[in-house]
């Protein structure tokens, strides 16, 4: 049987209203699995529960087995988590900057500079290292950003709409390096409004709507539960969720 990288049953969070409302997800490990919705339908919110940045309301979630909400300190260990604005430490080079962080995560240094070589070479950094980041192109701090969350070699890693705002040969750079995490056996959810990225990287998809999830499953498996074999993934959303756009 294959190992579940995430299951997510019977979440919820309220705010005023019920963000996330009696969610249940599964995520295989070693997919690449997208989870669209539209805006405000509860994505960020379920993988901050996920990355055990907000606390839910109620449900259970587990990684690799590991029940997150009772023992959040080795559910972390296994998860990166890149949020839409990522924060960083603009007056670090990148290299310093990834040190920083393997420090934080008890990565040894001499692997950490092995690692922050090789991330910021496919990231198209490496002849930046010594650059101070606070003079780098929002695209560039998104991917200095990137390598940080990638440092400690998560088992799952979480991105919110890491394409956005990057040009063609950034987002090619992103697309890459994530595939190539997923083909060395690590897990990918991410959230994503570009749905052309998510018909074409990713292994399976989430639709959630309203805090609950849709449907679940490959893009061919959506299109025969809306009855749009052939169809573009587009119009297999637009079909599930209604009029909204993504
Ligand atoms: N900290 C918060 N306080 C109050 N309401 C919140 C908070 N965070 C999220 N919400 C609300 O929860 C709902 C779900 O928001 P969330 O950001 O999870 O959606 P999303 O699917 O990620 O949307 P988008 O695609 O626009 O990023 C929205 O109605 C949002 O306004």
């Amino acid at each position: 049987m294959v190992e579940s990288a995430l299951e997510v049953r019977g979440l919820r969070k309220v705010f005023t209203r019920p963000a996330v409302d009696n969610l249940d997800l599964t995520v295989r490990a070693g997919e690449l699995y997208a989870l669209l919705g539209p805006n405000g339908a509860g994505k960020t919110t379920t993988l901050r529960m996920v990355a055990g940045l907000t606390q839910p309301g109620a449900g259970s979630i587990r990684i690799f087995g590991v029940d997150a909400l009772a023992d959040p300190v080795a559910a972390k260990r296994m998860v990166a988590w890149l949020p839409d604005e990522p924060m960083l430490y603009d007056k670090l080079t990148p290299m310093e900057y990834l040190e920083f962080v393997a420090g934080l995560w008890g990565v040894d240094a001499k692997s950490a500079r092995a690692k922050a070589q090789e991330l910021l070479e496919w990231l198209a950094l490496w002849e930046h290292r010594a650059e101070r980041c606070e003079g780098f192109s929002r695209g560039m701090k998104q991917k200095a950003a990137l390598a940080g969350a990638l440092i400690h070699d998560p088992k799952l890693l979480m991105l919110d709409e890491p394409l956005t705002g990057l040009d063609a040969a950034m987002a090619r750079q992103v697309k890459d390096l994530l595939q190539a995490r997923v083909e060395a056996g690590a897990t990918v959810i991410l959230t994503t409004h570009i749905l052309d990225v998510a018909e074409r990287m990713s292994d399976r998809i989430g639709i959630i709507q309203s805090g609950r999830l849709l449907a679940e499953g490959t893009l061919d498996e959506l299109r025969t539960r809306s009855g749009r074999e052939g169809r573009t993934l587009e119009d297999v959303f637009l079909d599930l969720v209604g009029t909204d756009a993504p």
